[in-house]
């Protein structure tokens, strides 16, 4: 029998990571999942295969669902981890090792509600599991050993590349790859927006912008690849391209995205005073 792997918590982001370990080879029914909506409960065991309970006023499924767990994944809002982890911290297995995904929460945080000793892992992981093509960034918490640790990479490694950083650079990780395919996605808008402009259709205009950057993704993904390289087998010189990157350039693109990440990781440092304060 597989080791039992719980996710409380399972929107966009547990989603994601849930597909990614399926498709990676876990069976589903070592797996259990909460939500808060039976409806949704419903949607992720009918789609999944995976045992889903929903945890609410009228039952407690949460505490039922972490009993016997190996791995204990906390994929709810920054907000709900604190009253979360407080909620199951007597019914965890005292060796279950948890694993936050939550943006902002500090590991002092989490093991500040949970029993003194729990294992505990925060990580930064980013919608892209779900296809395979994820990045995630663990860091371990100070009862956590190299065993714990190892629990924690086996969720995410099949489904993308998962690197240690230390606790410290997890709200930079957070605004690049964490906030990062919302970039991307932002790019293709603003793409077929300009393709609109020149008077495409707009379903035209949605084929180009989306098709474009999903190929260069492809590209991105080949070993070796290096995104100053691709572009410049794109950027003929004296042609076309040239001027829209000096475009891009006149017009602070690289600053731009540099400030957008910078408010990103601030906001994520600001949250985490808010959840100090509670
Ligand atoms: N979205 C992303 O790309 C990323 C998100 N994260 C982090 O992931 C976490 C979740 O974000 P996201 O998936 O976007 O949010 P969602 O709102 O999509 O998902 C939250 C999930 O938590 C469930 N939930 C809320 N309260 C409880 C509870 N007490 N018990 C059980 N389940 C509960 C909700 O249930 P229901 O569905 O029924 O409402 C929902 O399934 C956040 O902490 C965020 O910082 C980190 C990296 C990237
Ligand atoms: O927007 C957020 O707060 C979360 C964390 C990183 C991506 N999404």
């Amino acid at each position: 029998m597989s080791k039992k792997i719980v996710f409380l918590g399972c929107g966009s982001m547990g989603e994601a990571i849930l597909t990614g370990l399926l498709s990676a080879g876990t069976p589903p029914q070592s797996v259990t999942v909460t939500v808060r909506r039976a409806e949704r409960a419903e949607e992720l065991a009918q789609r999944h295969g995976v045992t889903a309970l929903a945890s609410n006023e009228e039952s407690n499924a949460n505490t039922e669902a972490v009993a016997g767990a190996s791995v204990v994944i906390l994929g709810v809002k920054p907000v709900g981890i604190a009253a979360l982890c407080r909620e199951i911290a007597e019914h965890l297995d005292p060796g279950a090792v948890v694993v936050s995904v939550a943006a902002a929460v500090s590991l002092e945080q989490l093991e500040g509600a949970l029993r003194p000793g729990q294992p505990v892992v925060r990580s930064m992981p980013n919608t892209p599991l779900k296809v395979g093509r994820g990045v995630v960034a663990l860091s371990a918490g100070t009862t956590a050993d190299e065993h714990d640790l190892a629990a924690a990479h086996e969720i995410f490694d099949g489904s993308g590349v998962v690197l240690d950083v230390p606790e410290d650079q997890q709200d930079a990780v957070s605004a690049i790859s964490g906030s990062g395919p919302a970039y991307a996605f932002y790019l293709v808008e603003a793409m077929a927006a300009a393709a609109q402009e020149f008077g495409l259709s707009a379903e035209t205009s949605q084929v180009l912008a989306r098709e474009t950057v999903a190929g260069a993704g492809l590209m991105l993904a080949e070993p070796g690849a290096d995104a100053e390289a691709l572009r410049r087998g794109v950027t003929s010189p004296k042609g076309t391209t040239e001027q829209a990157i000096a475009t891009f350039e006149k017009l602070g693109l690289p600053g731009i995205v540099s400030a957008g990440a910078k408010a990103a990781a601030a906001r994520a440092a600001e949250i985490t005073k808010e959840l100090a304060a509670q």
